[in-house]
């Protein structure tokens, strides 16, 4: 079947918008013809769609989400999850092992596949677990885990507190080519804190987070990836002096990526209102000092790309206040909106930076095949209003989490329309 998307303004190589026709075929991307070229026959086989000079890009691709099935169910499900990401320009998403059984054998891999098959809305790429159970105890079998389909290997949502235990982890992922993706936290530097160390923390009495605790797992992941070769990638940077580790790391040729998450570059301690647990995750909120180092580490591209970290909890465990629920917050409907009215719209970046730091370079990353608009791609597409400017209600969210420190906040750029594979997944005329 071929479809073709009119009138799209698409982003070029050097980042500047042009008017294009994107013909899908059987899935893929056919050819982005110029504004003057023959479009092909419209006869009764071809469908077209008039994308009136809104904005075409390649799908978002997240690389960091917990979609919390199987296990919480009360929490997001797949279907929920995938639908969330979708409504929120997300074509591929890769999904946490945290889950109830943890995502540590093949069979939990292959079910998370399968649901996700069933669901038919984004791409779901499974992470699978560094330890059993993720206690940090003993490795599971990366051989069986990825030939079952896991794409890499995190205890995401703790460290792996033991570096011998890590080094391991490393050399057997070398061995099968795979990534060690890592939730760097070391736990005697936490001992019970819930904010960040700094203002927020002094002014509520209440024991900080520091930046160490963090970046000390940062500084040693490097050295065991030099160490082992292995591609490691850090998870959600939050702090200054993991930039600099980073920075330094890729200076010197070690194999080290790293991403950073919406919340990070828009907000610090010193914006959090209260004791409300919206603005509860992990890492905290650190100091403005530490967004402007992660804004900084993602211009100059030591942190690769941009991911949600969406961590949806239900309304009920949100409701205990800020010391008892649990870390994370939603992010697939908010991050592009967010990112582009706060600085793109603001002419601190350019919108293709952006847009790469989303699709091609996570894509790079991770040797994805999608993210990008050329012949032969999967058709993964985001079609955005840039001019359309909405009140994030979380009422209206897909997901089923309603955990998010942005409720009322008048965002722009809008997602209006998603295509996985060349198939309308969502629009905002039509819904589901
Ligand atoms: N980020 C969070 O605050 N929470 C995540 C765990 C994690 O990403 O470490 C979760 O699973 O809820
Ligand atoms: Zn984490
Ligand atoms: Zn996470």
């Amino acid at each position: 079947m071929v479809q073709i998307i009119k009138n799209a303004k698409v982003l070029n190589e050097q980042g500047q918008l042009e008017t294009k026709h994107i013909v899908v075929k059987d899935g893929r991307i056919e050819a982005v013809l110029g504004e003057g070229a023959d479009v092909p026959v419209q006869d009764g086989s071809v469908q077209t769609i008039d994308a009136q000079g809104k904005l075409v890009t390649p799908g978002f691709i997240d690389m960091h989400v917990h979609l919390r099935e199987p296990g919480y169910e009360h929490k997001e499900t797949i279907e929920s999850g995938s639908r969330s990401a979708v409504k929120g320009g997300f074509t591929t998403i890769a999904c946490m092992p945290n889950t109830r059984p943890v995502t540590d054998t093949p069979q939990t891999v292959e079910l998370v596949l399968e649901k996700a098959r069933q669901a038919q809305m984004a791409k779901v790429l499974p992470y699978a677990a560094i330890t059993k159970n993720e206690l940090g105890r003993e490795l599971t079998d990366f051989e069986a885990l990825k030939s079952a389909g896991a794409i890499g290997f995190t205890d995401d949502g703790v460290g792996v507190q033991s570096a011998q235990m890590m080094k391991d982890a490393m050399k057997r992922a070398k061995a099968l080519n795979m990534p060690v993706i890592a939730h760097c936290e070391d736990d005697s530097l936490v001992k019970g804190a819930f904010v960040t160390e700094g203002k927020f923390a002094e002014r509520h009495g209440l024991k900080g987070i520091p930046n160490e605790s963090e970046a000390i797992h940062v500084g040693r992941d490097i050295l065991l990836a030099e160490a082992t070769g292995v591609h490691y990638h850090v998870c959600h940077v939050s702090t200054e002096q993991s930039v600099r580790l980073i920075r330094q790391a890729k200076a010197i040729g070690i194999s080290v990526t790293a991403e950073v998450c919406p919340h990070h570059l828009v907000l610090s301690d010193e914006d959090i209102p209260g004791l409300d647990a919206n603005w509860k995750m992990n890492p905290p909120l650190r100091s403005p000092r530490d967004v402007e180092a992660c804004i900084e580490g993602l211009l100059d591209g030591t942190l690769d790309m941009i991911v949600t970290d969406h961590a949806p909890h239900s309304v009920e465990e949100k409701a205990k206040g800020m010391e008892l629920a649990p870390f994370g917050i939603v992010g697939f409907e908010t991050a592009f909106p967010l990112l582009y009215t706060r600085f793109v719209a603001t002419g601190k970046w350019e919108l293709s930076f952006l847009v790469k730091r989303m699709t091609s370079d996570p894509a790079r990353v991770f040797g994805l095949d999608s993210g990008v608009l050329t012949p032969g791609a999967p058709a993964d597409l985001t079609m955005i209003d840039l001019d359309l400017e909405k009140e994030v209600n979380p009422e209206q969210f897909a997901t089923k989490g309603r955990n998010t420190p942005f409720t009322g906040w008048k965002l722009k750029g809008w997602p209006v329309m998603t295509w996985v594979d060349g198939q309308v997944r969502w629009s905002e005329q039509d819904g589901f």
